[in-house]
Protein backbone atom coordinates (compact mmCIF):
# COMPACT_ATOMS: atom_id res chain seq x y z
CA UNK A 1 0.00 0.00 0.00
CA UNK A 2 1.17 3.32 -0.74
CA UNK A 3 1.52 5.68 2.51
CA UNK A 4 -0.81 8.37 2.58
CA UNK A 5 -1.63 10.76 4.80
CA UNK A 6 -4.48 12.68 3.39
CA UNK A 7 -6.25 9.14 2.60
CA UNK A 8 -9.10 6.98 3.96
CA UNK A 9 -9.58 7.28 7.69
CA UNK A 10 -11.28 4.14 7.42
CA UNK A 11 -11.93 1.18 5.34
CA UNK A 12 -15.75 -0.87 5.26
CA UNK A 13 -19.01 0.95 5.86
CA UNK A 14 -19.76 2.88 9.07
CA UNK A 15 -21.79 1.29 11.61
CA UNK A 16 -22.53 4.03 14.29
CA UNK A 17 -26.36 5.79 14.50
CA UNK A 18 -26.10 8.51 12.70
CA UNK A 19 -24.59 6.24 9.60
CA UNK A 20 -26.90 3.53 10.41
CA UNK A 21 -29.97 6.28 10.21
CA UNK A 22 -28.77 7.73 7.33
CA UNK A 23 -28.84 4.16 5.42
CA UNK A 24 -32.01 3.56 6.01
CA UNK A 25 -33.41 6.89 5.46
CA UNK A 26 -32.87 6.01 1.61
CA UNK A 27 -34.99 8.53 0.33
CA UNK A 28 -34.29 12.03 0.18
CA UNK A 29 -35.41 15.60 -1.48
CA UNK A 30 -32.82 17.66 -3.63
CA UNK A 31 -33.35 21.33 -3.55
CA UNK A 32 -31.35 23.59 -5.63
CA UNK A 33 -32.08 27.17 -4.93
CA UNK A 34 -30.45 30.10 -5.44
CA UNK A 35 -30.14 33.44 -7.24
CA UNK A 36 -30.16 31.47 -10.58
CA UNK A 37 -33.84 30.63 -9.83
CA UNK A 38 -34.57 34.32 -11.04
CA UNK A 39 -33.43 34.03 -14.50
CA UNK A 40 -34.58 30.51 -14.59
CA UNK A 41 -32.57 29.84 -17.99
CA UNK A 42 -33.49 32.73 -19.87
CA UNK A 43 -31.32 36.39 -20.44
CA UNK A 44 -32.31 38.83 -22.23
CA UNK A 45 -35.34 37.03 -23.66
CA UNK A 46 -32.96 34.24 -25.21
CA UNK A 47 -33.58 30.53 -23.95
CA UNK A 48 -30.56 28.90 -23.20
CA UNK A 49 -30.98 24.72 -22.69
CA UNK A 50 -28.18 24.08 -20.52
CA UNK A 51 -28.88 23.63 -16.97
CA UNK A 52 -30.39 26.56 -15.54
CA UNK A 53 -28.05 26.74 -12.49
CA UNK A 54 -25.17 27.24 -15.08
CA UNK A 55 -26.62 30.32 -17.10
CA UNK A 56 -24.12 33.18 -15.82
CA UNK A 57 -21.59 30.51 -17.90
CA UNK A 58 -24.47 30.01 -20.69
CA UNK A 59 -25.01 33.13 -21.36
CA UNK A 60 -21.48 34.93 -20.51
CA UNK A 61 -23.04 36.94 -17.91
CA UNK A 62 -20.44 39.57 -16.46
CA UNK A 63 -20.15 38.64 -12.72
CA UNK A 64 -20.73 42.19 -11.65
CA UNK A 65 -24.73 42.27 -13.51
CA UNK A 66 -24.83 38.49 -12.30
CA UNK A 67 -24.12 39.57 -8.70
CA UNK A 68 -26.32 41.98 -8.40
CA UNK A 69 -29.39 39.99 -8.69
CA UNK A 70 -29.14 39.52 -5.30
CA UNK A 71 -31.25 42.47 -5.31
CA UNK A 72 -33.90 41.31 -6.74
CA UNK A 73 -34.21 38.34 -4.50
CA UNK A 74 -37.28 38.22 -2.44
CA UNK A 75 -39.37 34.78 -2.51
CA UNK A 76 -42.29 36.17 -1.41
CA UNK A 77 -43.97 32.92 -1.49
CA UNK A 78 -41.46 31.01 0.18
CA UNK A 79 -43.15 28.82 3.56
CA UNK A 80 -40.46 26.31 4.79
CA UNK A 81 -43.38 24.57 6.38
CA UNK A 82 -45.34 24.02 3.27
CA UNK A 83 -41.98 22.74 1.73
CA UNK A 84 -41.63 20.51 4.54
CA UNK A 85 -45.20 18.97 4.64
CA UNK A 86 -44.86 18.46 0.78
CA UNK A 87 -41.57 16.09 1.32
CA UNK A 88 -42.89 14.18 4.75
CA UNK A 89 -46.46 13.55 1.82
CA UNK A 90 -44.11 12.72 -0.63
CA UNK A 91 -41.77 9.84 1.50
CA UNK A 92 -38.71 11.34 1.99
CA UNK A 93 -36.47 10.76 4.96
CA UNK A 94 -34.10 13.27 4.52
CA UNK A 95 -33.82 16.91 2.62
CA UNK A 96 -30.37 18.31 1.11
CA UNK A 97 -30.70 21.94 0.47
CA UNK A 98 -27.36 24.32 -1.44
CA UNK A 99 -26.17 26.40 1.05
CA UNK A 100 -24.19 27.68 -1.61
CA UNK A 101 -24.33 26.46 -4.79
CA UNK A 102 -21.07 27.51 -7.68
CA UNK A 103 -22.39 31.28 -8.19
CA UNK A 104 -21.52 32.04 -4.30
CA UNK A 105 -24.47 33.09 -3.30
CA UNK A 106 -25.45 31.88 0.79
CA UNK A 107 -28.76 31.17 1.76
CA UNK A 108 -27.64 31.83 5.22
CA UNK A 109 -26.25 35.30 6.79
CA UNK A 110 -22.82 34.00 6.62
CA UNK A 111 -20.53 36.53 8.60
CA UNK A 112 -17.40 35.83 5.97
CA UNK A 113 -19.56 37.48 2.90
CA UNK A 114 -21.90 40.10 1.64
CA UNK A 115 -22.97 37.70 -1.07
CA UNK A 116 -25.78 35.98 1.08
CA UNK A 117 -29.42 36.48 2.36
CA UNK A 118 -28.28 39.37 4.29
CA UNK A 119 -26.97 41.56 1.69
CA UNK A 120 -31.44 40.77 -0.39
CA UNK A 121 -34.38 42.23 -0.27
CA UNK A 122 -35.58 39.06 1.64
CA UNK A 123 -32.79 39.39 4.38
CA UNK A 124 -33.92 36.46 6.57
CA UNK A 125 -32.46 33.07 7.15
CA UNK A 126 -33.70 30.21 4.81
CA UNK A 127 -31.26 27.47 6.33
CA UNK A 128 -32.65 27.86 9.78
CA UNK A 129 -36.46 27.70 8.78
CA UNK A 130 -35.82 25.06 6.28
CA UNK A 131 -33.96 22.93 8.93
CA UNK A 132 -36.55 23.75 11.97
CA UNK A 133 -39.34 23.26 9.51
CA UNK A 134 -38.19 19.83 7.92
CA UNK A 135 -36.62 18.45 11.44
CA UNK A 136 -40.21 19.11 12.86
CA UNK A 137 -41.72 17.00 10.22
CA UNK A 138 -38.82 14.38 11.00
CA UNK A 139 -37.19 14.73 8.34
CA UNK A 140 -33.28 14.91 8.48
CA UNK A 141 -31.20 17.58 7.30
CA UNK A 142 -28.06 17.46 5.08
CA UNK A 143 -26.33 20.48 3.27
CA UNK A 144 -24.86 20.85 -0.17
CA UNK A 145 -21.65 23.25 -0.24
CA UNK A 146 -19.98 23.86 -3.62
CA UNK A 147 -16.02 24.73 -2.91
CA UNK A 148 -16.01 26.18 -6.71
CA UNK A 149 -17.32 30.02 -5.92
CA UNK A 150 -17.55 31.89 -9.19
CA UNK A 151 -18.21 35.02 -6.84
CA UNK A 152 -15.00 34.81 -4.62
CA UNK A 153 -12.08 36.98 -5.97
CA UNK A 154 -9.55 33.95 -4.03
CA UNK A 155 -11.07 31.14 -6.27
CA UNK A 156 -8.44 29.62 -8.71
CA UNK A 157 -9.08 26.71 -11.28
CA UNK A 158 -5.45 25.78 -11.01
CA UNK A 159 -2.49 26.68 -9.18
CA UNK A 160 0.21 29.04 -11.74
CA UNK A 161 2.16 30.70 -9.77
CA UNK A 162 2.84 32.04 -6.36
CA UNK A 163 0.34 34.54 -6.53
CA UNK A 164 -2.30 32.24 -7.48
CA UNK A 165 -1.24 29.87 -3.74
CA UNK A 166 -1.63 33.04 -1.95
CA UNK A 167 -5.03 34.13 -3.11
CA UNK A 168 -6.14 30.22 -3.11
CA UNK A 169 -5.06 29.89 0.49
CA UNK A 170 -6.98 33.10 1.59
CA UNK A 171 -10.31 31.26 -0.32
CA UNK A 172 -9.16 27.68 1.45
CA UNK A 173 -9.86 29.97 4.62
CA UNK A 174 -12.75 31.04 3.39
CA UNK A 175 -14.31 28.24 2.43
CA UNK A 176 -13.36 26.50 6.06
CA UNK A 177 -14.86 29.49 8.31
CA UNK A 178 -17.54 29.19 6.49
CA UNK A 179 -18.18 24.92 6.68
CA UNK A 180 -16.99 25.12 10.34
CA UNK A 181 -19.94 28.31 10.53
CA UNK A 182 -22.27 25.96 9.29
CA UNK A 183 -21.51 22.78 11.49
CA UNK A 184 -21.74 25.06 14.24
CA UNK A 185 -25.12 27.23 14.13
CA UNK A 186 -27.24 24.55 12.37
CA UNK A 187 -25.91 21.46 14.86
CA UNK A 188 -28.83 19.38 13.77
CA UNK A 189 -27.57 18.94 10.22
CA UNK A 190 -26.47 15.44 9.69
CA UNK A 191 -24.47 15.23 6.51
CA UNK A 192 -22.36 17.51 3.88
CA UNK A 193 -22.91 16.96 0.77
CA UNK A 194 -19.89 18.61 -1.06
CA UNK A 195 -19.19 19.88 -4.64
CA UNK A 196 -17.33 21.51 -7.05
CA UNK A 197 -14.00 20.01 -6.23
CA UNK A 198 -12.74 18.89 -9.77
CA UNK A 199 -10.63 21.59 -10.57
CA UNK A 200 -6.57 21.00 -10.19
CA UNK A 201 -6.59 23.88 -7.31
CA UNK A 202 -8.35 21.46 -5.09
CA UNK A 203 -7.06 18.01 -6.42
CA UNK A 204 -3.89 19.84 -5.23
CA UNK A 205 -5.05 20.38 -1.55
CA UNK A 206 -6.04 16.77 -0.26
CA UNK A 207 -4.75 18.32 3.04
CA UNK A 208 -7.13 20.90 3.26
CA UNK A 209 -10.45 18.22 2.19
CA UNK A 210 -8.84 15.89 5.05
CA UNK A 211 -8.93 18.77 7.49
CA UNK A 212 -12.74 19.81 6.63
CA UNK A 213 -13.68 16.35 6.97
CA UNK A 214 -11.65 16.37 10.70
CA UNK A 215 -13.08 19.53 11.44
CA UNK A 216 -16.51 18.58 10.57
CA UNK A 217 -16.37 15.41 12.92
CA UNK A 218 -15.03 17.05 15.93
CA UNK A 219 -17.87 20.01 15.61
CA UNK A 220 -20.68 17.81 15.05
CA UNK A 221 -19.73 14.29 16.32
CA UNK A 222 -21.63 11.68 13.63
CA UNK A 223 -22.06 13.76 10.82
CA UNK A 224 -21.39 12.34 7.43
CA UNK A 225 -19.34 13.76 4.38
CA UNK A 226 -19.75 12.52 0.60
CA UNK A 227 -16.35 11.05 -1.07
CA UNK A 228 -17.00 14.19 -3.39
CA UNK A 229 -15.45 16.10 -0.94
CA UNK A 230 -11.97 13.99 -0.57
CA UNK A 231 -8.34 14.27 -2.72
CA UNK A 232 -5.76 12.03 -1.10
CA UNK A 233 -1.72 13.74 -0.73
CA UNK A 234 -1.41 12.73 -5.22
CA UNK A 235 -5.02 14.27 -6.09
CA UNK A 236 -6.80 11.25 -6.70
CA UNK A 237 -10.97 11.58 -5.84
CA UNK A 238 -13.38 9.56 -3.96
CA UNK A 239 -10.90 6.57 -3.66
CA UNK A 240 -7.89 7.29 -2.68
CA UNK A 241 -4.27 6.34 -4.38
CA UNK A 242 -5.01 2.49 -2.60
CA UNK A 243 -8.22 2.30 -3.88
CA UNK A 244 -10.13 3.36 -0.40
CA UNK A 245 -13.22 5.16 -0.58
CA UNK A 246 -12.59 8.69 0.86
CA UNK A 247 -15.40 10.33 2.89
CA UNK A 248 -18.48 7.84 4.64
CA UNK A 249 -20.34 7.35 1.46
CA UNK A 250 -19.73 7.62 -2.47
CA UNK A 251 -21.28 10.00 -4.04
CA UNK A 252 -20.26 9.59 -8.07
CA UNK A 253 -23.62 8.65 -9.65
CA UNK A 254 -25.21 12.13 -10.68
CA UNK A 255 -28.25 11.26 -13.06
CA UNK A 256 -27.13 7.81 -13.86
CA UNK A 257 -27.49 4.79 -11.74
CA UNK A 258 -25.23 1.35 -11.37
CA UNK A 259 -26.10 -1.15 -13.55
CA UNK A 260 -28.20 -4.20 -11.13
CA UNK A 261 -26.51 -6.89 -13.17
CA UNK A 262 -22.84 -5.78 -13.56
CA UNK A 263 -22.16 -2.94 -10.51
CA UNK A 264 -23.16 -5.29 -7.55
CA UNK A 265 -20.03 -3.88 -6.31
CA UNK A 266 -20.84 -1.02 -5.39
CA UNK A 267 -23.64 -3.14 -2.17
CA UNK A 268 -19.89 -3.03 -0.36
CA UNK A 269 -19.92 0.35 0.66
CA UNK A 270 -22.35 2.86 1.32
CA UNK A 271 -23.57 5.14 -1.97
CA UNK A 272 -26.03 8.04 -2.70
CA UNK A 273 -27.20 8.51 -6.24
CA UNK A 274 -28.64 12.44 -7.09
CA UNK A 275 -31.28 12.84 -10.17
CA UNK A 276 -33.00 15.21 -11.94
CA UNK A 277 -36.50 15.29 -13.00
CA UNK A 278 -35.40 17.06 -16.77
CA UNK A 279 -32.93 15.27 -18.46
CA UNK A 280 -30.27 18.12 -17.15
CA UNK A 281 -31.86 20.72 -14.70
CA UNK A 282 -30.65 21.50 -11.23
CA UNK A 283 -32.31 25.13 -10.86
CA UNK A 284 -35.32 26.36 -11.69
CA UNK A 285 -36.09 26.52 -15.43
CA UNK A 286 -38.58 28.59 -17.30
CA UNK A 287 -38.92 25.93 -19.94
CA UNK A 288 -39.13 22.31 -19.42
CA UNK A 289 -40.09 21.63 -23.10
CA UNK A 290 -36.39 21.76 -23.79
CA UNK A 291 -35.85 18.10 -23.12
CA UNK A 292 -37.23 15.01 -21.61
CA UNK A 293 -38.95 14.96 -18.02
CA UNK A 294 -39.16 11.81 -16.39
CA UNK A 295 -42.35 10.45 -15.17
CA UNK A 296 -43.44 9.89 -11.51
CA UNK A 297 -43.25 6.00 -12.44
CA UNK A 298 -39.55 6.13 -13.82
CA UNK A 299 -38.43 8.01 -11.01
CA UNK A 300 -40.18 5.53 -8.47
CA UNK A 301 -38.79 3.04 -10.85
CA UNK A 302 -35.07 4.64 -9.68
CA UNK A 303 -35.68 4.64 -6.51
CA UNK A 304 -36.25 1.27 -6.01
CA UNK A 305 -33.74 0.01 -8.08
CA UNK A 306 -31.39 2.39 -5.86
CA UNK A 307 -32.49 1.06 -2.50
CA UNK A 308 -32.27 -3.00 -4.52
CA UNK A 309 -28.31 -2.15 -4.60
CA UNK A 310 -28.02 -0.90 -0.92
CA UNK A 311 -28.06 3.23 -1.84
CA UNK A 312 -29.62 6.24 -1.09
CA UNK A 313 -31.65 8.24 -4.15
CA UNK A 314 -31.61 11.84 -3.61
CA UNK A 315 -34.21 13.60 -6.10
CA UNK A 316 -33.89 17.16 -7.17
CA UNK A 317 -36.42 19.67 -7.03
CA UNK A 318 -35.96 23.38 -8.11
CA UNK A 319 -38.10 26.06 -6.72
CA UNK A 320 -39.06 29.13 -8.59
CA UNK A 321 -37.27 32.93 -7.66
CA UNK A 322 -40.68 33.56 -5.60
CA UNK A 323 -40.14 30.37 -3.39
CA UNK A 324 -42.68 27.82 -5.16
CA UNK A 325 -42.52 24.62 -6.47
CA UNK A 326 -44.03 24.08 -10.36
CA UNK A 327 -46.44 21.48 -11.41
CA UNK A 328 -44.99 19.14 -12.80
CA UNK A 329 -43.03 18.43 -9.12
CA UNK A 330 -45.87 19.07 -7.19
CA UNK A 331 -47.13 15.80 -9.38
CA UNK A 332 -44.34 13.74 -8.82
CA UNK A 333 -44.29 14.62 -5.12
CA UNK A 334 -47.97 13.50 -5.15
CA UNK A 335 -47.88 10.19 -7.17
CA UNK A 336 -44.71 9.28 -5.56
CA UNK A 337 -45.93 9.85 -2.24
CA UNK A 338 -49.28 7.76 -2.61
CA UNK A 339 -47.21 4.83 -3.82
CA UNK A 340 -45.13 5.61 -0.74
CA UNK A 341 -47.71 5.85 1.73
CA UNK A 342 -48.82 2.10 0.67
CA UNK A 343 -45.14 0.88 0.24
CA UNK A 344 -42.48 2.47 1.60
CA UNK A 345 -41.85 -0.50 4.10
CA UNK A 346 -40.28 -1.80 1.17
CA UNK A 347 -37.87 1.52 0.95
CA UNK A 348 -37.21 2.78 4.23
CA UNK A 349 -34.69 0.54 6.16
CA UNK A 350 -34.54 -1.47 3.46
CA UNK A 351 -31.14 -2.66 1.73
CA UNK A 352 -29.76 -5.25 -1.06
CA UNK A 353 -30.89 -8.85 -0.97
CA UNK A 354 -27.70 -10.28 -2.16
CA UNK A 355 -30.17 -11.73 -5.53
CA UNK A 356 -29.53 -12.53 -8.72
CA UNK A 357 -31.40 -9.55 -10.86
CA UNK A 358 -34.71 -10.97 -12.51
CA UNK A 359 -36.71 -9.13 -15.26
CA UNK A 360 -40.41 -8.34 -13.32
CA UNK A 361 -38.18 -5.89 -10.92
CA UNK A 362 -36.21 -5.26 -8.37
CA UNK A 363 -35.73 -7.32 -4.69
CA UNK A 364 -35.18 -5.25 -1.74
CA UNK A 365 -34.87 -6.50 2.15
CA UNK A 366 -35.84 -5.39 5.06
CA UNK A 367 -33.06 -4.83 7.68
CA UNK A 368 -32.78 -7.67 10.32
CA UNK A 369 -35.21 -9.79 8.93
CA UNK A 370 -36.31 -12.62 7.03
CA UNK A 371 -38.90 -10.27 5.16
CA UNK A 372 -37.94 -10.16 1.16
CA UNK A 373 -39.60 -7.58 -0.79
CA UNK A 374 -40.53 -7.90 -4.69
CA UNK A 375 -41.15 -4.83 -6.15
CA UNK A 376 -42.49 -5.63 -9.35
CA UNK A 377 -42.61 -3.17 -12.66
CA UNK A 378 -42.71 -5.44 -15.69
CA UNK A 379 -45.74 -7.85 -15.15
CA UNK A 380 -45.19 -11.62 -16.31
CA UNK A 381 -47.56 -12.26 -19.15
CA UNK A 382 -47.09 -15.72 -18.02
CA UNK A 383 -48.23 -15.16 -14.49
CA UNK A 384 -45.22 -16.80 -13.38
CA UNK A 385 -42.10 -14.92 -11.05
CA UNK A 386 -39.25 -16.24 -11.27
CA UNK A 387 -36.82 -16.39 -8.26
CA UNK A 388 -33.41 -17.68 -7.81
CA UNK A 389 -32.14 -17.77 -4.07
CA UNK A 390 -28.82 -17.99 -3.00
CA UNK A 391 -27.45 -21.54 -1.63
CA UNK A 392 -29.22 -21.92 1.88
CA UNK A 393 -31.84 -19.38 1.58
CA UNK A 394 -35.42 -21.50 1.50
CA UNK A 395 -38.84 -19.22 0.35
CA UNK A 396 -41.47 -20.37 3.04
CA UNK A 397 -44.61 -18.03 1.63
CA UNK A 398 -45.67 -15.21 -0.78
CA UNK A 399 -48.51 -12.34 -0.63
CA UNK A 400 -49.00 -8.96 -2.09
CA UNK A 401 -48.21 -6.76 0.99
CA UNK A 402 -52.21 -5.61 0.80
CA UNK A 403 -53.59 -8.57 0.60
CA UNK A 404 -51.43 -10.87 3.34
CA UNK A 405 -53.84 -12.89 3.80
CA UNK A 406 -54.06 -14.55 0.15
CA UNK A 407 -51.10 -16.36 -0.07
CA UNK A 408 -49.66 -16.87 -3.67
CA UNK A 409 -48.48 -20.32 -4.92
CA UNK A 410 -44.61 -20.87 -4.49
CA UNK A 411 -43.58 -23.98 -6.56
CA UNK A 412 -39.88 -24.60 -6.57
CA UNK A 413 -39.15 -26.18 -9.86
CA UNK A 414 -35.00 -26.59 -9.25
CA UNK A 415 -32.39 -25.82 -6.45
CA UNK A 416 -33.22 -22.73 -5.55
CA UNK A 417 -35.21 -22.02 -8.28
CA UNK A 418 -38.80 -21.02 -6.98
CA UNK A 419 -41.85 -19.66 -9.47
CA UNK A 420 -44.59 -17.66 -7.70
CA UNK A 421 -47.93 -17.52 -9.36
CA UNK A 422 -49.63 -14.23 -9.73
CA UNK A 423 -52.71 -12.77 -11.36
CA UNK A 424 -52.80 -12.02 -15.24
CA UNK A 425 -53.45 -8.12 -15.33
CA UNK A 426 -52.59 -4.86 -16.19
CA UNK A 427 -51.58 -2.70 -13.12
CA UNK A 428 -50.77 1.22 -13.47
CA UNK A 429 -48.37 1.26 -10.96
CA UNK A 430 -45.83 -1.33 -9.27
CA UNK A 431 -46.85 -4.24 -7.19
CA UNK A 432 -45.25 -5.06 -3.89
CA UNK A 433 -45.27 -9.21 -3.21
CA UNK A 434 -43.60 -9.95 0.57
CA UNK A 435 -42.17 -13.53 0.74
CA UNK A 436 -41.03 -15.27 4.05
CA UNK A 437 -37.69 -16.74 3.75
CA UNK A 438 -35.34 -19.08 6.25
CA UNK A 439 -32.06 -20.19 6.04
CA UNK A 440 -31.58 -23.72 5.52
CA UNK A 441 -31.14 -26.56 3.56
CA UNK A 442 -33.34 -27.58 0.15
CA UNK A 443 -34.11 -30.91 0.55
CA UNK A 444 -32.41 -31.52 -2.95
CA UNK A 445 -35.88 -33.20 -4.29
CA UNK A 446 -38.42 -31.01 -5.76
CA UNK A 447 -41.39 -30.43 -3.11
CA UNK A 448 -44.46 -30.62 -4.94
CA UNK A 449 -46.41 -27.27 -5.42
CA UNK A 450 -46.37 -25.27 -1.81
CA UNK A 451 -49.65 -23.08 -1.40
C1 LIG B 1 -20.24 19.60 -15.29
C2 LIG B 1 -21.08 19.77 -14.05
C3 LIG B 1 -20.64 20.58 -13.00
C4 LIG B 1 -21.42 20.75 -11.86
C5 LIG B 1 -22.64 20.11 -11.75
C6 LIG B 1 -23.43 20.31 -10.50
N1 LIG B 1 -23.54 19.06 -9.73
C7 LIG B 1 -24.96 18.81 -9.48
C8 LIG B 1 -25.22 18.10 -8.18
C9 LIG B 1 -25.59 20.18 -9.56
O1 LIG B 1 -25.30 20.98 -8.41
C10 LIG B 1 -24.86 20.72 -10.78
O2 LIG B 1 -25.01 22.12 -10.92
C11 LIG B 1 -23.08 19.30 -12.78
C12 LIG B 1 -22.31 19.12 -13.93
Amino acid sequence: AIPLQYGAQYSGKRTDDAMNKWRSNRFGQFIHWGLYAIPGGVWNGKTYNYAAEFLKASANVPSATWDSLMYQFNPVKFDAKQWAKMAKKMGVKYMTITTKHHEGFCLWPSKYTDFSVAGSPYKKDILKQLVEAYNAEGIDVNFYYSVLDWHHPDWRNDIKSPQDSVAFKRYLDFAYNQLKELATNYPTVKAFWFDGTWDNSVKKNGKWTYEVEKMLKEVSPGVIVNSRLRADDYGKRHKDSNGQLMGDYESGYERRLPDPVTDTAVTRWDWEACMTIPENQWGYHKDWTVSHVKSPLELLEMLVHTTSMGGNFLLNFGPTGNGDFRKEELDIATVIGNWMGKYGDAIWNCDYAGMKKEDWGYYTKKKNSNQLNMVVFNWPSSGLLKVRTPRGMVLDKASFVDAKGNALKVEEIADNQYLIQVPVKLYTSPQVIQVDFHQGATNGKYQKAKT
